[in-house]
């Protein structure tokens, strides 16, 4: 099935963790790379009011891994990475979200499909639907249509930074 992860950096070398994360997503057997997204320097969302902007982007796979091992795998690059979890979306040098797998919808806590937040964040839907410009947020509708309701002005185009798919 193919999985959506969305990738965000708000401190140290944050273009260089971003491609390290997703050279270290495909490490392992069980996803085969699909496409990335352009990377894009974003306004911080909520946490606290002096927080540094992010660069965000998304990555798109195919996997035969089940959702729960996609998040292991998510979780131990951010920890690879020296993600330091304090206050909640307080700055991280690396956050790693699933935020889809296929078409499954799930209400689990510790695994909640699509990501419920995604609907509502410019910062997944813009890089989403560049690399997907088809993309459908499961039970939630066409990720152009709901990015036409969101304001993304806190959303800017790196054109200067390129991610590569993994080597
Ligand atoms: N789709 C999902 N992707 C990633 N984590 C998820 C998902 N659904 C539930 N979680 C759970 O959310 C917990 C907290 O995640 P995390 O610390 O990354 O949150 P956050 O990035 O600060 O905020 P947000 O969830 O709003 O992006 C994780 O331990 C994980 O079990
Ligand atoms: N711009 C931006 N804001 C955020 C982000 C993010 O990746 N980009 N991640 C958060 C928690 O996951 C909270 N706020």
């Amino acid at each position: 099935m193919k999985v959506v992860l969305a990738l965000g950096s708000n401190l140290g070398r944050r273009f260089q963790t971003l491609q390290g994360a997703i050279d270290s997503l495909f490490d392992a057997p069980g996803l085969r790379f699909v496409a990335v997204s352009p990377v894009y320097e974003t306004d911080p969302v909520g946490g606290p009011e002096d927080q540094k902007p992010y660069l965000n982007a998304v990555v798109i796979a195919e996997s035969k891994l089940t959702p729960e091992t996609l998040l292991d795998r998510a979780q131990s690059v951010e920890n690879a990475f020296g993600r330091v979890r304090t206050e909640r979306w307080g700055p991280r040098t690396l956050d790693v979200d699933v935020i889809a797998a296929g078409d499954v919808v799930s209400d689990d806590p510790d695994l909640t499909l699509p990501h419920p937040r995604c609907h509502e964040r410019a910062f997944v839907l813009v890089p989403w639907s560049n690399a997907d410009p088809t993309a459908v947020v499961p039970g939630r509708g066409a990720v152009a249509d709901l990015l036409a309701a969101l304001d993304q002005s806190g959303v800017r185009l790196r054109q200067d930074l390129k991610l590569q798919g993994p080597d």
